[in-house]
């Protein structure tokens, strides 16, 4: 593809087409017959459409070009080798051939540009809808299985292309070329060749349905495969450290041998389409070679039924027939795999997206919160929150606490529009989130995860995410404001230190302080706070409470505690138990309140395994301080 060709514009789907969903909240176009299919492709890659009549036409002619070869030895036998006829015959036989070489060599680099371009345009909107999905889908579908099986399903179409996928147009104009000719020449000699083609067409068919769901499952077993390789490589060091690698390679070596059993099954019905091709072509030209001897005896010599010409013509003709055929069934196993990429690539592109695009925008200022019988659950499981009714003020900072599985995450994730509500509503500064314009959220809804993402890079770098285009006085400023200068000092290069990939080179406690004070540059009006559970060093703890305190300033805040401090900290809690708000109010009010909120108090305040294992904490610990 030229590096100067303009971008893929986005897929424009004809209205009426209505995906249906597979249970992931895909398209599924399993169901789909292939001239949907075909409306589908061309909609979701617009360049295919462009000079489809210029292709049809060079496919003609490269197809028709060939064939001129045995209507020349048919002129030529049947009028005499005179020098009058020779020379017209072989001098019309050479330019049709010249013409059908051009046009097959421009029509495969036609071809072949636009399927690149086509395909390519598939990548870029199918990684589009990846990370769309990644907001609202991600607890369905992991993005890296999506990236993961839309790279296969891609490749599968490009190694089928660049393994001659392209020859099969130029041989099925070819094929139908050539039939038509013998049909002209002799329908009686052509009859038995039709029979046949007719037979195999039939054979391949079901056959190639029993290929196609084969080839469907095989590829659902190599992206699981490929989906184990990738997790058991994100995931070494806590195999390593759980001692789980035995387990681990087990799994694995079951993923490999569910793959290898499924593309072994669809190796059959593939090698059986094939010998039955063989067998048929075979057959076609015998048929032909002895029908055509018989027939041009039936009138004996003063009529001959067909000439010495005609019956050399029609055998060179059904090798012409034939030879596309057979590439056409020898291609038929891997365009049907490349079929299933494109059409599972097609899958995802064009499920619907959960973009809010022209919605309301959200109002200026600290945001409030309203949930009225709001319900959610994943997917078609259970509920897991269940009619939750409550009103944020705007500033106020609201701490979330609950038991494991209670409902916290699920919560913290309707309000950034992670998680549909299956029922009621959820409403940010009065309009509901449902309406509000995608490009709204961003800088005004922050999310600062427990274990916050760093990109590979400098730590100045990955605090300006907050506000593209940051001067690095900016966040020294954000910092500042934080009270976290004294931290940047301690480290190296200041702004300049790397942060390895993901964030590797700092502590949970660190990538956390440094996403506190992207948060601070983004200056939010709601700000969702998982709180971290562990892997903070005292000392660091102590930044990121300070940072805490001073970025939830005068900030609608929701944060998600697992300790005492910050319940202690925030304006009220909610206590929320089985998907339901079983308590809400201040840290010292539900201290007076018999329920759930008194018995995680006192978990909180039993020392841990780890803590009781270290030297007595110091009265300034601020998680064992006592807040009764
Ligand atoms: N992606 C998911 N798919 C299906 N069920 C999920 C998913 N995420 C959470 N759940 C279920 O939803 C319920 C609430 O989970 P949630 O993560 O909201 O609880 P939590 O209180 O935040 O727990 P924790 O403190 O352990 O993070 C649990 O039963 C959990 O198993």
């Amino acid at each position: 593809m030229s590096s100067g060709a303009s971008p893929e514009p986005p897929p424009a789907l004809s209205a009426e087409y209505v995906p249906a969903l597979d249970r992931y909240g895909l398209a599924d176009l399993s169901g789909v017959g292939p001239a949907r299919l075909v409306a589908v492709a061309l909609g979701a890659s617009p360049r295919l459409r462009e000079g489809l009549a210029l292709t049809g036409l060079l496919a003609l002619l490269a197809g028709a070009g060939r064939i001129v070869a045995p209507l020349t030895v048919q002129h030529v036998l049947d009028a005499g080798p005179r020098p009058g006829s020779v020379t017209p015959a072989v001098l019309v036989g050479s330019g049709a051939l010249l013409v059908a070489g051009v046009s097959s060599v421009l029509l495969n680099r036609r071809l072949q540009f636009q399927v690149e371009r086509a395909l390519a345009g598939l990548r870029r909107a199918g990684l589009r809808r990846v990370h769309d999905m990644a907001a609202t889908t991600a607890d369905r579908v992991p993005s890296a299985d999506l990236v993961t099986r839309l790279t296969s399903d891609l490749d599968q179409v490009t190694t089928f292309l660049q393994g001659g996928g392209i020859q099969f147009v130029t041989n099925a104009a070819q094929l139908v070329i050539a039939m038509v000719i013998m049909l002209i020449y002799s329908w009686v000699l052509s009859l038995p060749v039709l029979l046949l083609a007719v037979a195999l067409v039939v054979t391949m068919v079901s056959v190639q349905r029993v290929i196609a769901r084969r080839f469907d499952q095989a590829r659902r077993d190599l992206s699981r495969m490929q989906s184990a390789v990738a997790e058991s490589v994100t995931g070494a060091p806590v195999i390593r450290s759980t001692g789980t690698g035995r387990r681990t390679r087990a799994k694995l070596d079951e993923a490999v041998d569910r793959a290898r059993d499924s593309l072994v099954r669809t190796l059959w019905p593939l090698h059986g389409n094939t010998a039955f091709g063989e067998l048929a072509i075979s057959t076609m030209t015998i048929a032909v070679i002895l029908g055509g001897v018989w027939w041009a005896r039936v009138g004996g010599p003063a009529q001959p039924r067909l000439t010495a010409g005609d019956l050399v013509a029609m055998v060179f003709l059904v090798t012409f027939f034939v030879r596309p055929l057979q590439f056409l069934v020898q291609s038929l196993g891997e365009a049907q795999n490349a079929l299933t990429g494109w059409r599972r690539a097609l899958e995802l592109v064009t499920t619907p997206s959960a973009e809010v695009r022209h919605g309301a925008p959200l109002p200026a200022g600290p945001v409030g919160v309203a949930l009225d019988r709001v319900s959610a659950r994943y997917g078609d499981g259970p509920l897991v929150l269940r009619e939750l009714t409550v009103r944020i003020a705007p500033g106020e900072h609201v701490a979330v606490v609950g038991r494991t599985g209670s409902g916290k995450s699920t919560f913290a994730k309707l309000l950034t529009r992670r998680v549909e509500p299956a029922a009621g509503t959820v409403v940010l500064s009065g309009v509901p989130l449902g309406r509000i314009d995608d490009g709204a959220l961003p800088g005004r809804v922050v999310v600062v995860p427990q274990d916050p993402f760093l990109f590979d890079g400098t730590l100045g770098a990955n605090i300006a995410l907050g506000s593209p285009g940051a001067a690095d006085a900016t966040s020294l400023a954000a910092l500042a404001e934080l009270g976290l200068t004294d931290w940047l000092a301690t480290l190296p290069d200041g702004l300049a230190t790397p942060v390895g990939p993901r964030g590797d080179r700092l502590s949970v406690g660190e990538r956390q302080l440094v996403a506190l004070a992207r948060t601070a540059l983004a200056d939010p009006d709601l700000v969702v706070l998982d709180e971290a559970t562990s892997g903070v060093d005292p000392a660091t703890d102590v930044a990121v409470q300070a940072a805490l305190a001073a970025l939830t300033r005068g900030r609608t805040t929701v944060s998600i505690a697992h300790r005492m401090i910050t319940a202690a900290s925030a304006d009220r809690v909610l206590v929320f138990a089985d998907g339901r708000i079983v308590q809400s109010g201040p840290h010292r009010e539900l201290l007076a309140q018999e329920g759930p909120y008194l018995g995680l108090v006192a978990a909180w305040n039993r020392p841990t395994a780890d803590e009781i294992a270290r030297p007595a904490a110091g009265p300034d610990d601020p998680d064992r301080r006592n807040v009764r």
